[in-house]
Parts: structure tokens; C-alpha cells; sequence
């Protein structure tokens, strides 16, 4: 098969012309940069109190723990092992709910003044890479990797547009944009496989991106490649991570936790 290019993408996949998709995306981009300028205040992701006991277990994985995240910046959280880091991970991303607590969204005003009240956030919102999320590809292609369970050909225009916009947008932030989408997930080096696994989650557009041991594995200078690829995403997203590797994130870092045994959470800086 010839090297498929993003245009060429989305109209086998939707059955488009490349025209026609090149106008959607332009004129999406339009709009967006449109919507960003009226933009006020900002959002944090708020953990309030949460404690987590799994069902049928006498004791706590996770004890009031609190931490917020504003929107746009790099959160770590580091700790031994065992001592919970996935689990709060977890329970972000809506595979568990907590015992006791509220995990939600908050909108401020620029003045840092709360508005309105905290919204939950909903699973659908976050998006998760595990550790070693290569051994989870299940498809022949990237393409049906990144595009897995979306509609072929029945869907109708406005929803074609949505998706070819986010399938562009999701290959270009990670840099996969020059790998033709035809090539099998397993033949990408392992920096590359990382960068398909961010894909996956980011063309759901979510608005917490969360990210278990994200170095781990991997080479020096796939890991390298990592960091530079988590710095550019920060800036436009929202990223909590949990990792061992701190001296390599340290210069991504605006907030940092330790996890203690026990899952008791405390902010503290980095040490390294
Ligand atoms: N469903 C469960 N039931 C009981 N115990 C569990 C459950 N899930 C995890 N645990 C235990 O909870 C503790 C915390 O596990 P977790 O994976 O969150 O730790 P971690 O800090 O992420 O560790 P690592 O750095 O090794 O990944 C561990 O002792 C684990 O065995």
C-alpha cells in the first residue's frame, strides 16, 4: 500500500474528497482560534478528600487524599512502589469510584474567584496511557489503532468533519504525521509506539490526560524524545503523571505529590 497522507486519510476513511476535507479542517480551525480569543479565566481539576477501599477489602488503598492541577500545566505525582499512584490514577479516569470524596472540575474567573459550582468529570473526559501501552495495540494499521470503534461509513457530514479534525489534530500534536498510517503499530520504535499511544487519547480530545510511568522501558533517547513530546502537549493540555523518573520530567514539573504508603498524598517538590 502507497504512504496514505492525512488527506488521503480521511477521505478513504469517510469517503470524502481530499478537497472537501481540507475545507473542514481549515474552516474548523477557523472557528477554534475564533473561540480560544474569547476565552476567560481557567479550569482546575480538583481531587477533594478522596479515600478509596475496594469492595470487599478492610482497608484503604487511598486516605483523603487532595491535590489540585490547573488547566494547561504538568502535575507529578512519585512515591514507592505499592504505594498508590495507579490507583488514584484509576480513579480519574472513572475505572473505580472513590469511597469517599469528589473528584470534579472548577472554573475560575482571573481573579481566582470560583465560578459557579464544580463539575464532576466524567470518564469520557480523560484519557489514560498506561504502563507499557504498546502491549494493548490491537489493530494492523496506526490508522485503525488511533480511529478504533469510530463510525465508517454512515456517518453523516458534520460528524465526519469532527472526527477527520480530530484524527488530524491527534497524529500532528504527537508528531506521527511524517509515518505513513498504513504501518503496523509494532514495527514503530518504542518512542514512536508512545507516541501512538498518546494519539489514541488525545483524538478523544480530553481534557485531563493521564499518564502511568511513561519513560518506563525505554531507551535514552526514546526517552528523550518522550520528554520533548510532553513538553509540547503541555501546552495545550492538562497532564498528571506518575512516574519514577524525575530527574528526566523535573524541567516539565509545576506541581508535584508524594504518594506515602498508605496512599496519603502530600504536595512537595521534587527530589532531585
Ligand atoms: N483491587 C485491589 N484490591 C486490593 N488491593 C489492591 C487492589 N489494587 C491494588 N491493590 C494494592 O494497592 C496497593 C497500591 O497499588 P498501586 O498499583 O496503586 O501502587 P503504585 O504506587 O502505583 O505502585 P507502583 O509504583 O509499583 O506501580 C498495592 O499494595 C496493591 O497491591
Amino acid at each position: 500500500m502507497p504512504f496514505l497522507s492525512l488527506n488521503r486519510v480521511c477521505s478513504h476513511l469517510f469517503s470524502l474528497s481530499y478537497p472537501l476535507c481540507a475545507l473542514m479542517v481549515s474552516r474548523r480551525f477557523s472557528w477554534r482560534c475564533r473561540a480560544e480569543r474569547v476565552s476567560a479565566g481557567y479550569s482546575q481539576l480538583e481531587v477533594r478528600k478522596v479515600s478509596y477501599r475496594p469492595p470487599g477489602t478492610e482497608q484503604n488503598l487511598l486516605n483523603q487524599t487532595s491535590l489540585s492541577l490547573q488547566e494547561k500545566s504538568f502535575g507529578l505525582i512519585f512515591g514507592r512502589s505499592g504505594s498508590g499512584k495507579t490507583t488514584l490514577l484509576q480513579l480519574l479516569a472513572g475505572l473505580s469510584e472513590p469511597t469517599s470524596g469528589s473528584i470534579c472540575i472548577q472554573k475560575y474567573d482571573d481573579s481566582g474567584n470560583p465560578i459557579g459550582l464544580s463539575e464532576v468529570l466524567a470518564p469520557q473526559r480523560v484519557g489514560i496511557v498506561f504502563q507499557f501501552p504498546e502491549r494493548y495495540f490491537l489493530s494492523d494499521t496506526i490508522l485503525e489503532e488511533v480511529t478504533f470503534g469510530w463510525p465508517r461509513q454512515k456517518a453523516d457530514i458534520p460528524l465526519r468533519e469532527q472526527l477527520t479534525l480530530k484524527l488530524q489534530n491527534a497524529i500532528n500534536s504527537v508528531g506521527l504525521s511524517a509515518i505513513s498510517l498504513d504501518k503496523d503499530p509494532q514495527s514503530l520504535s518504542g518512542g514512536f509506539k508512545r507516541r501512538l499511544a498518546l494519539a489514541i487519547q488525545l483524538v478523544q480530545t480530553p481534557d485531563l490526560l493521564l499518564l502511568d510511568e511513561p519513560l518506563a522501558g525505554l531507551d535514552w533517547k526514546a526517552r528523550a524524545d518522550v520528554v520533548n513530546l510532553l513538553k509540547d502537549l503541555k501546552k495545550d493540555h492538562t497532564i498528571l503523571v506518575v512516574s519514577h523518573d524525575l530527574r528526566e520530567l523535573y524541567p516539565l514539573v509545576d506541581r508535584s505529590w508524594r504518594m506515602e504508603m498508605g496512599g496519603v498524598l502530600k504536595e512537595e517538590p521534587l527530589p532531585v
